[in-house]
Formats: structure tokens, C-alpha cells, sequence
């Protein structure tokens, strides 16, 4: 049985039910961004990197206490040694393949790499990977296509991401494979233009409820 490649995945995935995924468009918003959630219980954070200031704002959040910072959508070789540089903890894929899993292990990221099917799982399994982000989560099936893929493999965990809610969340959160969730919700963009971190604080405390 190989070493889990997974364990500093799984302690970031522990600090709290919900991670939430950031679609950050201005880098001044990610510091305010940041400690408001950590203010609500939220200290694991992913910042999308689909903008250009995502980078910018990994590098910021890095700098706020409490916060565990990571990077998203890590497609390429050249994403991961980018959001290493930027001072990014650990980082998260919407797949896998040879090349990134071969990058995260070089440059010594934790990574939560994606599946959406038992086969995909298994293979990540093989490899040394037993936390695994499950997406599109509810286009794959939602929480009983994931109760399901538990069923014969106990030893994966997931944390399911694409299309959790606060309507939702509970029925993954439940589940016996599953560590926490990943979701946009709880950074609307109208706040984050708006500034209203006292909101994104409210939301962030509202899912910290989710769980129980
Ligand atoms: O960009 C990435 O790295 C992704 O893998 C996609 C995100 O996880 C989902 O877009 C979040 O989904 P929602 O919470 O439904 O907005």
C-alpha cells in the first residue's frame, strides 16, 4: 500500500465544511476578501485561477492570518509552478493527468485532484491520491451518485465541488466519504464588487452551520 500523497490535502479539507472557490477579477479585493471569510470560519480558501488577477490575489491572501490560501483550476504544469510561486498552499484541479500530478509532486503542492467517476477515483487511488475533489458534482449525480461511488470505495474522500448550495450541502456533508464541499456561493460577485465583507462574513458563518 503506497504512502497517501493526500494527508496535507485532507488537513486543509478538515479545517471547515465549506471551501470556498473565488472568481477574483480586482487583486485589491482579495485581502478584505480573505479575512472576511476567515472572520466567518472559513480559513481554507481557492482562488480560481480564471482571471488575470488571480495570481496577484493569491499573493495577497497569502498574507492574511488564519488563511490557508490554494489555487484552482490547475489545468497546466505552468499553473502549478505559477501559483507555487505566487505563494499558493496547496492547490486544486477539475481532473487529473500524468503531467500535473507529476508537477504538484515537484514543486512539493499538496493538490486535491478532480473525479467524477469510480474509474478516474481509482486511478488517483493507484497513485497515491485518497482526497479527491468530486466534480461537477451535481451534473455527475449529486450526493447519491457519490454515496454510491463510496460504497465500494470507503478509502476515498471527497470534496465535492460544481453546483453545491446552501439547498444542498447538508446532503453531501452527511455522507460518510465526504470531508467538505467547495462552493462560490458564499463570494457572490455583487458583494465582492460591492465591498460588502460584512455580508461575505455572514455567508461564510451561515455554511460554517452546515455541518451538524
Ligand atoms: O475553476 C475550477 O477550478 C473548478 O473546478 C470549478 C469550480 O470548482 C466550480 O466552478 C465551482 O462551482 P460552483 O460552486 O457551482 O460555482
Amino acid at each position: 500500500m503506497m504512502a497517501s500523497k493526500s494527508t496535507r490535502a485532507r488537513e486543509i479539507c478538515d479545517l471547515a465544511p465549506i471551501v470556498p472557490v473565488l472568481v477574483i477579477r480586482d487583486a485589491d479585493h482579495a485581502r478584505p476578501l480573505a479575512e472576511a471569510l476567515v472572520a466567518g470560519g472559513l480559513p481554507a480558501l481557492e482562488v480560481t485561477l480564471r482571471t488575470p488577477a488571480a495570481l496577484e490575489a493569491i499573493r495577497r491572501m497569502a498574507q492574511v492570518p488564519g488563511g490557508v490560501v490554494g489555487a484552482g483550476t490547475l489545468v497546466t504544469p505552468d499553473d502549478v509552478r505559477a501559483a507555487k510561486e505566487a505563494g499558493a498552499q496547496f492547490g486544486v484541479s477539475p481532473g487529473a493527468t500524468e503531467a500535473l500530478l507529476a508537477a504538484c509532486e515537484a514543486e512539493g503542492l499538496p493538490l486535491l485532484p478532480g473525479a467524477a467517476t469510480a474509474s478516474e477515483a481509482m486511478r488517483l487511488l493507484e497513485q497515491g491520491y485518497d482526497m479527491l475533489k468530486f466534480f461537477p458534482a451535481e451534473a455527475s449525480g449529486g450526493a447519491p451518485a457519490l454515496k454510491a461511488i463510496g460504497a465500494p470505495l470507503p478509502q476515498i474522500s471527497f470534496c465535492p465541488t460544481g453546483g453545491v448550495s446552501p439547498g444542498n450541502a447538508r446532503d453531501y456533508l452527511g455522507l460518510s466519504n465526504v470531508v467538505c464541499a467547495g462552493g462560490s456561493w458564499v463570494a457572490p460577485v455583487d458583494k465582492v464588487e460591492a465591498g460588502d465583507w460584512s455580508g461575505i462574513e455572514a455567508l461564510a458563518r451561515d455554511a460554517v452551520g452546515l455541518r451538524g
